[in-house]
């Protein structure tokens, strides 16, 4: 462990830790331009330097809310932008800006740290769990044909870049969330916006317009122009739906875009239907299934707390949190709950595991049956498998 400082960032310190990271992830600086509109991406307040004796390390947060099994949604930080120099690496930086950072969100109420974890086997250490995931599909847009009941659907709007900064934020405010959502704070909504300005291709937004008003959106930019004539390529980006129709709406429209040969979804729920609205359900494909949200229960009683369970027989958990001990100790969790107890436990796992659980991303059993659980009771694992199961994937589609 070296004497280096850790402290948090003036507005004014923003710009060199942007400079820095993006250098760790093999970036160039953001010029003037660019920089005059990723600045606004940056929480003030939310950014940890390291400094020996200048800055060698950063590591960024965001507050937003997060929504748990059941709907409530509770504080959580979004983690980002964690990155050493390289010549500073492996001497416990990171390690100090992580730890600093959780104390920072105990001590201030957040209950949950997300991330998107550049490697997975960097954040277990720290307490974060696997805990959404996504797959990526294509349809072959040519060969594609819904099915004649599938529903028709709304209006769908098009929208340029300048129109979508305006319109989305709010579209996205009145949609149903699933566990794992996430509000959007105005500092995503300006990372989105630099990310789509920086690139080549223009970004296009639809919105679904349902009888009640606007019930979903898409965003999407269509790639291989260069290629070889009819190769071109549609990628959504963002895609969010308030109803079966919106969904199927959206997607209506973005199978008769012309000029495009594959429609591909990026990162979407791992049950979203898309194979059930169409005729012949191989024309849609998966590419991928990928981690998505990584989670850190910061208040594990608020968290356990804060979410609604499936109906099974209670089930008592011991939970052991080695860099926030306040969190260790016995759980008992039912239908109608969870609190803490004196009750010896039946399960017993660490921190990084339960986050793992918590929204119903992984099986406890499974989890037992690769050693990450301690069994004391077996009809525990089959009972907590029900207790934090859920009824729709968890998934977030908010990228940052
Ligand atoms: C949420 C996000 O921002 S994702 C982006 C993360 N950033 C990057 O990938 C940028 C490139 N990488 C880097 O900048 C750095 O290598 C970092 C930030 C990943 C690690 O920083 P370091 O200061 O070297 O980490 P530090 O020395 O504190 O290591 C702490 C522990 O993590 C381990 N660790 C560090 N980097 C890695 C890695 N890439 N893979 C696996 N383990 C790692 C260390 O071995 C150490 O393990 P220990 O608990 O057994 O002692």
């Amino acid at each position: 462990m070296s004497d280096f400082e850790i402290r948090t960032l003036t507005d004014a310190e923003h710009r060199a830790a942007s400079d820095l990271f993006r250098e760790t992830v093999h970036f160039r600086p953001a010029d003037d331009a660019e920089w005059e509109r990723a600045a606004r991406a940056y929480q003030p307040g939310g950014t940890l330097g390291a400094f020996d004796p200048e800055l060698v390390g950063t590591a960024r947060s965001f507050d937003a809310e997060l929504t748990v099994p059941g709907g409530a949604r509770l504080p959580m930080a979004g983690v980002t932008s964690v990155g050493v120099r390289a010549d500073r690496t492996r001497r416990g930086v990171m390690r100090a800006l992580l730890t600093g950072q959780l104390e920072g969100f105990a001590e201030r109420g957040v209950v949950f740290a997300n991330l998107l974890a550049s490697e997975a086997s960097i954040y277990g250490r720290f307490g974060y769990g696997l805990a959404t995931r996504s797959r990526t599909y294509s349809v072959d847009r040519h060969r594609a044909r819904l099915r004649p009941e599938v529903p028709v659907g709304g209006e769908v709007e098009l929208l340029d870049l300048d129109r979508a900064v305006e319109v989305l934020p709010a579209v996205y405010e009145r949609l149903p969330h699933r566990p794992g959502m996430m509000t959007r704070p105005e500092v995503l909504w300006r990372f989105y916006e630099n990310q789509a300005r920086r690139h080549e291709q223009p970004t296009k937004a639809l919105v679904h317009h349902g009888p009640d008003g606007p019930d979903g959106f898409a965003t999407y930019r269509v790639e291989g122009l260069h290629a070889h004539p009819w190769t071109k390529q549609l990628e959504v980006g963002h895609l969010f739906t308030g109803s079966a129709a919106a969904f199927a709406g959206l997607w209506r429209f973005l199978l008769g875009v012309d000029l495009v040969d594959r429609v591909v979804a990026e990162e979407r729920p791992l049950d979203e239907p898309i194979e059930l609205l169409l005729a012949d359900h191989r024309r849609s494909s998966v590419d991928r299934i990928a981690d998505e949200h990584w989670i850190r229960l910061v208040d594990v009683p608020r968290a356990l707390a804060g979410r609604e369970y499936g109906h099974a027989a209670p089930v008592v958990l011991e939970v052991v949190d080695p860099l926030l001990p306040g969190n260790g100790g016995a759980y008992r969790i039912t239908p109608e709950g969870a609190e803490r107890t004196d009750e010896p436990a039946a399960l017993r796992l660490d921190v990084t595991t339960l986050a793992m659980v918590y929204l119903g991303t992984w099986r406890p059993s499974a989890l037992a049956d690769a050693g990450r659980i301690e069994v004391r009771d077996p009809a525990a694992a089959v009972a907590a498998d029900v207790l934090f199961g859920t009824r729709v994937a968890s998934w977030s589609g908010t990228y940052f």
